[in-house]
């Protein structure tokens, strides 16, 4: 659909000449007749209000619409060297000075025109109407007979009493005006399709955008940006940004705004190679470090979440409701802590335990056990590598799990048995909150709450040279010490009922049937019980459970341990007699996972051993 136009006609004349080109030329435009006397511009206004699309007029009337409406294109009918012949021509009948009225484009093509004429020209500039009309008073006293120009000169002329002419418009005129108005129209109609685009997008955006002429006054802001800043487009648009972000700012700048932390960028804006103003964005921290948490969780396959809280720790003697107590205070700060305990007291629920208590629950807890992995794994483990650093090392390199740890809790198992160099670097990184990875040079912020755990005395270490005394001060903030089992009472007995309950709820226990255990010392504690009362479920054969079956899971389960730790000593599982692997095998039923388990051997030594013996596997 072509446009809709309006021409604002100064007189009957115009305004069928235009009639005729519109005809001619199919425009959609209506023709109103109107000139400054008349409320040219009223109806200028009534039409914008009625759809038009762009306006067409001339001389004053022009200038006047060009003010006062400016959300459509005004185009001016131009005085065009015909028109101007003509007038002029008829003017040289009056007399052979003329005054040409007019805007500079008229004057300076009258007075070239005037020349072919033998015409003397006096030009008289429209400014305003009164300057125009001293102007002329002054000329016609010095013999100005006669002046040419547009409904307004002409007005004035025959106030004077003078002779005026009236510049017509002719069909090339109206005809330009009318292409002009239609061709602005239909890029109006393009840019208000692509700004409106432009806004849903600066509408939709999260973070908030102002942008500034080259006066620094706010020219667009979007509705983000009012959030952030507490405050309406109509409060900020027009002002002066240094007013609205409270002084100055750099570009990549942390800038507080209503206490909450945004990052600030400034992008400046070149029009033809000059600056022109200035875009201006700022990114809530806050949604940087969940993006960045998010990421880094899903870069890694591994779980990183802590499973147990305080609640899961079973246990009511005072040593370990002491323990907990303790572990719950500490898991407000964010220091270090250093959890000491024989192996299996349960070290590491604790560590996710104070983790889940601490304002670090949302992050990621990454458990790394220093005594399961070689130095050189470790460190990469630990600290990430970059690509190409090391034959094997992955395309893109990999992130180190101090890195994913971040905003998270990194529990560091076993501490006392880590390398002295990987404990110079992890000194490092607890002191200086960074990360630099394997065979990189960029130095990546970490924001890491460490717990480390030991089950041997690290101050022994120390003198002995084999932790740093430095790294020991610094983990030795807050400090865990987590009760063996035999120092807790009556804990074994709510343990075994609850592991118990746990594996195989069928089973019932008979008054007193767990007292025994009350005097084994459990050298492997929470869990060495633990893989007692599997043991029971597996091997019981009722459901009722009596003093004499504990016995006798006992003793067998401490003949297992025993032949366990032989083995470590030496290889052991030759000097197994042939008796002691089949009455194991019977005891566990014929389960071989459990046999290897108590006899210390792996899978394929028994499976030889049983081949030797031709016993069906
Ligand atoms: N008080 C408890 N209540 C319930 N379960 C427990 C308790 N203490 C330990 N456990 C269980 O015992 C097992 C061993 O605990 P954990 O791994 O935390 O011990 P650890 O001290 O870290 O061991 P290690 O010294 O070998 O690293 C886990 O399966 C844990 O769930």
């Amino acid at each position: 659909m072509r446009p809709k136009l309006c021409l604002l006609a100064p007189n009957e004349d115009i305004a069928h000449t235009a009639e005729n080109v519109i005809k001619e030329r199919e425009f959609n435009c209506d023709i109103l007749i109107g000139n400054l006397k008349t409320k040219g511009i009223e109806l200028a206004k009534q039409a914008l209000k009625a759809g038009c699309e762009a306006i067409i007029s001339r001389g004053g009337t022009f200038l006047r619409i060009q003010e006062e409406i400016t959300e459509i294109p005004a185009v001016q009918i131009k005085v065009s060297t015909i028109d101007l012949l003509k007038a002029l021509h008829a003017a040289s009948y009056f007399s052979y000075k003329v005054g040409v009225v007019g805007y500079s484009n008229t004057i300076y093509e009258a007075s070239s025109v005037g020349k072919y004429l033998k015409l003397e020209i006096i030009e008289i500039p429209i400014d305003s109407s009164i300057i125009l009309q001293d102007r002329l008073k002054e000329e016609v006293n010095q013999g100005l007979e006669v002046i040419v120009g547009d409904t307004m000169a002409s007005n004035l002329a025959s106030n004077l009493g003078i002779q005026g002419i009236l510049i017509a418009s002719g069909k090339r005129a109206i005809y330009e005006a009318l292409s002009q108005a239609e061709d602005l129209a239909i890029l109006r109609r393009k840019e208000a399709i692509s700004q409106q685009r432009i806004s849903t997008i600066l509408n939709k955006l999260s973070e908030g955008i102002l942008a500034t002429d080259s006066g620094q006054r706010i020219t667009h802001c979007n509705p983000a940006a009012e959030k952030f800043l507490g405050l309406s487009a109509g409060d900020m648009l027009n002002k002066n940004i240094e007013g609205i972000l409270n002084g100055a700012y750099n570009n990549n700048e942390l800038i507080t705004i209503k206490g909450q932390q945004y990052i600030l960028t400034i992008e400046h804006i070149q029009d033809h190679g000059v600056r022109n103003g200035e875009v201006f964005t700022l990114k809530p921290v806050k949604e940087i470090q969940d993006m960045e948490t998010k990421l880094r969780r899903k870069q890694h396959s591994r779980g990183l979440i802590a499973k147990y809280t305080f609640n899961d720790i079973v246990g009511q003697s005072e040593s370990l409701i002491q323990t907990i107590h303790k572990a719950k205070r500490i898991s407000k700060s964010s220091a270090t802590v250093l959890i000491i305990g024989k192996t299996g007291v349960g070290k590491e629920m604790f560590a996710q335990s104070i983790h889940n208590e601490s304002p670090r629950n949302r992050g990621p807890f990454v458990a790394v056990n220093c005594a399961a992995l070689p130095e050189s794994i470790l460190e990469s483990e630990l600290f990430g590598y970059v690509e190409g650093s090391f034959t094997d090392a992955n395309k893109g390199g990999k992130m180190g799990l101090f890195e994913l740890a971040h905003r998270g809790t990194i529990f560091l198992d076993e501490i006392g048995d880590m390398s002295l160099s990987v404990q110079a670097k992890v000194l490092r990184v607890i002191q200086e909150k960074e990360v630099v990875r394997l065979g990189g040079d960029r130095v990546i912020p970490v924001d890491i709450r460490v717990i480390a755990a030991t089950n041997v005395d690290l101050w022994d270490a120390v003198n002995d040279g084999r932790f740093r005394q430095d790294l020991y001060y610094r983990i030795n903030v807050l400090r865990v010490d987590i009760p063996s089992l035999s120092e807790r009472g009556q804990d074994a007995l709510l343990l075994t009922e609850f592991f118990l309950n746990k594996l195989n709820p069928s089973i019932q226990v008979k008054e007193g049937a767990l007292k025994p255990l009350l005097d084994h010392d459990w050298p492997g504690n929470v869990r060495e019980l633990y893989n007692f009362v599997e043991q029971i479920t597996v091997l019981q054969e009722d459901n009722a459970l009596d003093e004499s079956a504990v016995r006798k899971f006992l003793a067998f389960s401490v003949k297992g341990n025993k032949v366990s730790n032989a083995k470590r000593i030496g290889n052991f599982s030759k000097r197994l007699t042939d008796e002691e692997i089949l009455e194991t095998l019977e005891q566990c039923r014929g389960n071989q996972a459990m046999t290897c388990e108590i006899l210390g051997i792996n899978r394929s030594t028994l499976w030889r051993r049983l081949k030797k013996l031709e016993v069906n596997s």
